[in-house]
């Protein structure tokens, strides 16, 4: 399976192509507006939040409510594109010009000048329409077709904020729908209430500030079979694709499964998960600190991973910067921004994640109808149990 995203974050439309997916799978908008909505939520985010109002057509692949087995299309229109119609449409603009036309001042920590560079653009509008995290509204709506894909087997994902700033969670452990429910009744995706206030609270204030603040978010799949991915080959490692998608997320800039970077400090004895084994569940772990894998296949056990996030680059209070036009530093061109997108990057990160893990599942289990992945499925899930 595969699939790609084009279009601009002030255009008329983002649209994805997906590629591979089953026939007879049940495929509607309902549970991808759901994921859209989500995504749109989060304390911290700028007005542009609230012109949109995400809905995903889709206009390709599915019919009376299955798909066919041809490619699935989505669109999703950007509501802000009538206010940008004349900006997007100019074509020539002369190097100097001034204004919202023509963008010239690069900021710090976006793509605007490596971009500009690389694709000798001297308009870096024509770098920043595509660089916008703008593009993650298809990316998710790709994630709720895994999502409904992967929930046909019991496969489950959730995710939460674990820190945003300086402000780390009291992590407690919750069955997975409950950990869902609480999140999505938080504004900034915590189940933590006192670290959800102090969270609020620091946001207002790198607003306030003319700064802005980043975080950490954790992704959970649960009901994951073993043998997802494989330690053959390089590039079927699960755990080595599910890192480059979540590093692939606009501002996401680390990874780690299960305790991940701590394992440095540990002893191997307090790092690996003891084999188990009993006649109902088969084999098991003790404990779960590899995050669901060994040498790029999954245990079993659920994929826990994190990604870090770097604080937005768009400052109301800018950093030091060059003139593109007349080489020189300039202090200041504002942009409307967002202050911080952790909890909205969180269901990105759930997207891409179920994405990467559906299509191992493909991979693994593939066939051309559902039906096909079933048999495929369970035959594999008997030679487990006979073992
Ligand atoms: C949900 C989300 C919202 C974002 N909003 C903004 C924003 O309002 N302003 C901004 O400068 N960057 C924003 N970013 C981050 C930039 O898109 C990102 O930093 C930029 O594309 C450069 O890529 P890099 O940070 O991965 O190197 C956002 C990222 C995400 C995931
Ligand atoms: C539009 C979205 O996020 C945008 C991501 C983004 C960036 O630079 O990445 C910059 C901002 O765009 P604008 O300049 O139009 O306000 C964010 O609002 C979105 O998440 O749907």
């Amino acid at each position: 399976m595969r699939y790609l995203t084009a279009g601009e974050t002030h255009g008329p439309q983002l649209t994805a192509i997906v590629e591979g997916l089953p026939s007879n799978m049940p495929l509607t908008g309902e549970p991808i507006n759901e994921q859209l909505a989500r995504r749109q939520k989060g304390h911290g985010r700028g007005k542009r939040m609230q012109i949109e109002k995400d809905t995903a057509q889709i206009v390709g692949g599915v019919r009376h409510g299955k798909t066919t087995g041809a490619p699935v299309a989505l669109v999703v229109e950007n509501r802000d594109w009538k206010a940008w119609t004349t900006v997007m449409s100019i074509e020539d603009v002369e190097e100097g010009s001034e204004g919202k036309r023509r963008v010239n001042r690069p900021r710090p920590g976006h793509a605007d000048l490596n971009g500009g560079l690389k694709y000798n653009q001297k308009d870096l509008r024509n770098i920043l329409e595509r660089s916008s995290a703008r593009e993650t509204t298809v990316r998710v709506a790709v994630g709720a077709i895994a999502r409904q894909f992967l929930a046909q087997f019991g496969i489950k994902v959730a995710g939460q904020v674990i820190r945003i700033g300086e402000i780390e969670v009291n992590r407690q452990e919750l069955p997975i729908d409950e950990l869902i429910r609480i999140t999505e009744e938080s504004p900034v995706r915590v189940v933590d209430k006192e670290a959800e206030e102090r969270m609020i609270a620091a946001i207002d204030q790198a607003k306030a500030e003319g700064d802005t603040l980043g975080g950490i978010v954790e992704v959970i799949v649960e009901g994951v079979p073993v043998g997802l991915g494989s330690h053959v080959q390089w590039d079927r490692k699960l755990d080595g694709r599910i890192a480059q998608a979540v590093v692939s997320i606009q501002a996401f800039k680390g990874v780690e499964f299960g305790i991940g970077f701590e394992a440095s400090e540990r002893r191997g004895s307090k790092v690996h998960d003891e084999i188990l084994y009993n006649e109902e569940t088969g084999f098991r772990r003790g404990s779960n600190r590899a995050g669901g894998f060994e040498g790029g296949m999954t245990t079993g056990e659920p994929i826990v991973v994190r990604g870090v996030m770097k604080p937005i680059s768009t400052l109301y209070k800018p950093l030091g910067s060059v003139d593109i036009d007349t080489k020189q530093p300039f202090s200041a061109q504002v942009e409307r921004s967002d202050t911080c997108a952790v909890p909205a990057a969180g269901v990105i990160m759930e997207s891409v994640v179920a994405w990467e893990v559906a299509r191992a599942f493909m991979e693994k289990f593939g066939g051309d109808s559902m039906e096909e992945i079933r048999a495929n499925y369970d035959n594999f899930l008997a030679q487990v149990r006979q073992y």
